[in-house]
């Protein structure tokens, strides 16, 4: 069974002290997590280290950053390179938000080199993919979807795509409290599984965890998490509360 997800995506929020208590207080509460369910927290890079070493000893609790660069190395100041990310232990890495892809301008190209050097370093992408609400209303978000997947993800092999999780955002639904309705969710989803399995074929295809984003909350995150393709989600605002995240958690699979 592909893994089934709750991955929390804190963006630019909480002090250091607060991110500590947060993640401390989610620890605390001992959800045990079966072999197929992960818990990740996307932490600012740096908190990485501390809240690598809070998760440490608690079985599928995992820390990833929520970016990084798009060259190996050099004169880049103020960018993080994927083998800085491997030197400390990470294991998961955010890329192609959209907030990046509109506030940093990220190419689908840049996001194919990312990708590379993620998997260079043994870090699992989590591809952030989804449409706008104007592309929404046009009625094209499918094929929008599947170029993002295509120009970024088609140039992998098969066993490289394994490693890679894909979270469906779309950009309607980010922090606006305007949830897509679980049919909506799940019909992506299908779509995106379906897309993946022209390329890689349906035994890879169907073994790829594909989260949905976008005000995922206590309320709602069982009703999303249950239908068949959808596999957790990546969750922003409710992530910084203890027990809406607890409860996310507990939506799992
Ligand atoms: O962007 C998101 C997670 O990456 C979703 O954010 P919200 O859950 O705040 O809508």
């Amino acid at each position: 069974m592909r893994k089934q997800i709750a991955a929390a995506n804190w963006k630019m929020n909480l002090t250091y002290q607060q991110g500590e208590k947060l993640l401390n207080d989610i620890l605390k509460a001992k959800i045990s997590l079966s072999d197929h369910q992960e818990t990740i927290f996307a932490v600012p890079f740096p908190y990485l280290i501390m809240a690598n070493s809070e998760v440490a000893n608690e079985k599928n609790y995992s820390v990833a950053a929520q970016n990084c660069y798009n060259k190996k190395s050099g004169a880049y100041t103020g960018e993080v390179s994927t083998e800085m990310l491997h030197s400390i232990g990470i294991r998961y890495c955010v890329i192609g938000h959209s907030e990046r892809r509109e506030y940093f301008s990220e190419t689908n190209e840049q996001l194919a080199t990312k990708t590379d050097l993620l998997l260079e370093q043994g870090i699992q992408p989590i591809f952030c993919c989804g449409e706008s609400l104007s592309v929404r209303e046009a009625g094209t978000q499918n094929t929008f979807v599947e170029t993002q997947l295509r120009e970024s993800l088609f140039h992998l092999s098969g066993d490289q795509l394994k490693n890679v999780i894909i979270a469906y955002e779309p950009i309607w639904a980010i922090g606006t409290g305007k949830t897509a309705t679980a049919d909506q969710a799940q019909e992506m989803h299908a779509h995106i599984r379906s897309v993946l399995a022209t390329q890689f074929g349906n035994d890879i295809a169907s073994e790829i965890s594909i989260l949905y984003g976008g005000s995922v909350k206590a309320a709602n995150a069982k009703d999303i998490f249950s239908r068949e393709d959808v596999d957790g989600g990546l969750v922003g605002g409710a992530s910084l509360v203890t027990d809406e995240f607890l409860a996310i958690i507990q939506a799992l699979k």
